[in-house]
């Protein structure tokens, strides 16, 4: 069986191999040729994968190592009878990290609090009910936009998706302090989300709103949004993880923005490693289904194993601060994503290239998540919002010995 991966996922060649021949390549520059006598194509967002580069190949199962799948033309798989999957809420963890570490670096680098602001979400799927978990167990008052889920929710053939979850408009949450942007990109269909923070829509935006936008380019009106930036003489504070038109970004945004990394929301170590370990679970259920005499739980036990721990298993915090404060600081030992932002900026300085985009995706520092961290403070309290955003705490562990005693 050939087998090709992009380069950029982890552990493809050691998860693989034992299936067939893996050829890694830049899924960026994939063409119709390299993908003609290859079974199975392995692919991150970067690739798009259409019926130019798949008609008349071999290929008879893609996998994305991706929550969004914008980059697939899904009609086209299903017509050609080509299988697919993706790897849903692989990252989500990861995210929901990129946006606590996003507001951690506007506390300590602005003063700008967003404990005690408004919260609105817009999407409502892995990434924004993690994120939204989150927001609440630190006893935010969050408001959600995602007229799907809204629609579930009230549709009384189907189990309620959540019970406390809060359900309003989008312009409800434009009205929030502070926005996050988790919805994936559509151009159609009842509610498309591109260009759906539009001119009007940012009009309604406070001074002094802070906007993270993690889901995907071309949600936001890019020129709308610097032009509200200026009328609101800098007072909206901008964390932008993705950009219409990637890998190309653009610049005056760039200048604007608090915080702009290159579309690595998603880039935990193990985020990245659940994704490649889902495709791979899903093209082992795949060929155990044409019976090619795989045992399905051998090759879980097999995956399983590759998922990394991290490398700072432990962090003790003085409770000096206030708790936002505290917060921040356990936070930014973790993950700092200045880190991020100071690299894009720097190498933005030496070469505008698209080139420089992957570049930095490439070349990423890894990360780990704040989930693979245990915290220790002397406060019930500040462990308590040290669990909310996911961390282990000593209590917390504790209070599971105690449980199992
Ligand atoms: N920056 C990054 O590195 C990453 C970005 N993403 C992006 O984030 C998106 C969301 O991820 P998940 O939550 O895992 O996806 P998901 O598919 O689980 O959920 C998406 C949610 O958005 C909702 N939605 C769709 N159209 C909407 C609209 N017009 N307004 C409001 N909500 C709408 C859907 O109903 C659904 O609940 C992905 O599609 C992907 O594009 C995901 C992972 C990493
Ligand atoms: O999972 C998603 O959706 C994402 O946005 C990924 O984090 C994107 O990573 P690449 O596939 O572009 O490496």
């Amino acid at each position: 069986m050939n087998i090709i991966a992009d380069e950029n996922m982890p552990n493809a060649e050691a998860l693989f191999s034992h299936l067939g021949q893996v050829t890694l390549v830049n899924g960026r520059t994939l063409t119709s040729a390299l993908v003609k006598n290859a079974d199975v194509l392995l692919v991150r967002s970067v690739t798009k994968v259409t019926e130019e580069l798949l008609a008349g190949s071999a290929v008879k199962f893609v996998g994305s190592a991706t929550i969004g799948v914008d980059h697939i033309d899904l009609p086209y798989l299903a017509k050609a009878s080509i299988a697919f999957t993706s790897a849903p809420g692989c990252n989500a963890e990861a995210v929901a990290d990129y946006v606590f570490s996003g507001l951690s670096h506007l506390y300590m680098t602005k003063k700008q609090s967003w404990l005690t602001k408004k919260i609105g979400i817009v999407g409502y799927g892995n990434v924004g009910k993690t994120v939204y978990q989150r927001f609440a167990g630190l006893g935010c008052d969050v408001c959600v936009y995602d007229p799907f889920k809204e629609m579930e929710q009230s549709d009384p053939n189907r189990n309620a998706i959540d019970d406390n979850v809060r359900f309003v408009g989008l312009d409800d949450v434009l009205a929030c302090g502070v926005i996050c942007l988790h919805a994936p990109l559509t151009a159609s269909g009842d509610y498309p989300t591109q260009n759906m923070i539009s001119e009007q829509a940012l009009a309604l935006i406070a001074p002094g709103t802070i906007i993270v936008s993690a889901g995907r380019g071309g949600i936001i009106d890019e020129p709308a949004l610097i032009e509200r930036h200026r009328q609101l003489n800098g007072n909206l504070h901008l964390v932008m993880d993705v950009w219409k038109g990637e890998p190309s970004i653009n610049k005056d945004l760039l200048h604007i923005a608090d915080i702009a990394t290159p579309h690595i929301a998603g880039y935990s170590k193990q985020g990245r490693e659940k994704g490649t370990l889902m495709v791979y679970q899903g093209l082992c259920q795949y060929l155990s289904k044409l019976n090619s005499g795989l045992s399905l739980d051998k090759e879980a036990v097999l995956g399983e194993t590759f998922l990394s721990k991290g490398w700072l298993s432990h962090i003790n915090i003085q409770n000096y601060g206030c708790f936002e404060e505290v917060l921040a600081r356990g936070i930014q030992a973790v993950y700092d994503v200045a880190r991020d932002d100071a690299r894009l900026r720097f190498k933005y300085r030496e070469n505008t290239a698209d080139s420089t985009f992957d570049w930095l995706r490439k070349h990423y520092v890894e990360r780990d998540e704040f989930n693979t961290c245990t915290v220790s403070t002397d406060d019930i309290k500040a462990d308590r919002l040290f669990e909310a955003v996911s961390f282990s705490t000593d209590s917390l562990h504790d209070s599971l010995v105690n449980h199992k005693k």
